[in-house]
């Protein structure tokens, strides 16, 4: 069946070609960083550091009522530990996210140790759950926010190695840990992930599970099993889930996803006969599966929050950082071109 399907690769914008000047330059700054502690350590003094606690960003409310995440100054930071009574080795734990348009360094630092409410205060913003903070970002901030609490986490679950159970050490940037006694070198891990829109040409096919919100629908989603290609794992998940066959796959775009554990998520289009749309949905993993007409999801496109408690259902759909929020877009603005 796979010999028969038809591959349709898209072109898609690689980040140096949206802004070029300088860009070069930065990729190659932040990699020293990660191979050199000593220039690391001297980036830090000069950077830039957004605050985590117990893996929750913290968001400052702009003038204009929006949100952002606050990326403070590491002087600021460090007089901020010292006042909380943090004895200053703190801030040497920041881990290395990026380099800015501004040439400076990024760092991600989780205060989990402190009183939540007393960086709050100090710092004039809030820690939000990052599920919560997906929802209040713009689409440049989200991801920098999701790659710092990935690298968090990672950190905060490997600190032991898995071969000998001996304590590992992280370099200066945080992108490699070292295991003490047999110097195996371990990198920040993701799980490939396939996330597909199904199409029948008319309509697109949602799924929710049972731990989605409330009238929340997306892509069918599922992980690559190991050995398995991008197209092997899309149409295995599309038959587990919903019992149908895929004709033709085209590939969209990719994401990294800090839930559960970090993802990279693999984005396509697929479509499957008309005449072949009966749904077989697997409820161990699904709760609920449907076909969606456009103008149904043209509506859905435009609730902007979520329905409140009492409020009566309405389908929504996951926020617009969310790489199954553009595959939905996507097939509605193609949609609309082929029906107009
Ligand atoms: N960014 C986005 O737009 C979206 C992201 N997602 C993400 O995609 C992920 C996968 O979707 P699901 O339908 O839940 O996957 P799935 O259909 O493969 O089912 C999840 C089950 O797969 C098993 N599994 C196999 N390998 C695993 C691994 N490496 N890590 C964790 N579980 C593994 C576990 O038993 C787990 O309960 C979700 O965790 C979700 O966060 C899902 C929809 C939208
Ligand atoms: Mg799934």
């Amino acid at each position: 069946m796979l010999s028969s399907l038809r591959i349709l690769l898209s072109a898609t914008k690689c980040p140096a070609t949206r802004r070029c000047s300088g860009f070069v330059s930065r990729m190659r700054y932040v990699n020293r960083l990660k191979e050199d502690d000593a220039s690391c350590a001297a980036a830090l003094q000069n950077g830039r550091i957004f605050l985590f606690h117990r893996l929750s960003p913290l968001l400052q409310r702009t003038e204009r009522g929006t949100f952002r995440p606050a990326a403070l100054i590491s002087s600021d930071v460090q007089a901020i530990l010292e006042r909380l009574g943090s004895d200053g080795s703190l801030l040497r734990e920041s881990v290395l996210i990026n380099c800015s348009e501004q040439n400076q360094a990024q760092f991600c630092l989780d205060v989990g140790e402190l009183d939540q409410e007393a960086v709050e205060e100090e710092c004039e913003g809030n820690f939000v759950d990052l599920r919560k903070s997906f929802f209040l970002l713009s689409g440049a901030e989200a991801p920098l926010v999701a790659q710092g609490q990935a690298l968090l986490r990672w950190h905060q679950t490997s600190r032991f190695c898995s071969a000998t159970g001996q304590l590992t050490h992280r370099n200066q940037a945080g992108s490699q840990r070292v295991c003490s006694s047999s110097g195996t070198v371990y990198y920040p891990k993701m799980s490939p992930v396939v996330i597909v829109l199904v199409s029948d040409g008319k309509r697109c096919l949602l799924g929710r599970q049972s731990s989605f919100p409330r009238g929340m629908y997306s892509a069918l989603a599922g992980f690559c099993d190991m050995g398995e290609s991008l197209e092997e794992a899309l149409c295995r998940e599309v038959a587990e889930e919903v019992g149908l066959e895929v004709q033709s796959i085209s590939y969209s775009s990719s994401q990294h996803w800090p839930f559960p554990h970090s993802s990279f998520m693999l984005g396509c289009h697929a479509s499957v006969s008309p005449a072949d749309t009966q749904l077989d949905v697997d409820h161990t993993e699904l709760e609920d599966a449907r076909w969606f007409s456009l103008e149904e999801i043209s509506s859905a496109l435009q609730v902007k929050t979520p329905p409140r408690r009492g409020e009566p259902p309405v389908l929504w759909l996951p926020p617009k950082h969310a790489i199954a929020n553009r595959l939905i877009t996507e097939w509605a603005v193609r949609q609309r071109e082929s029906e107009s």
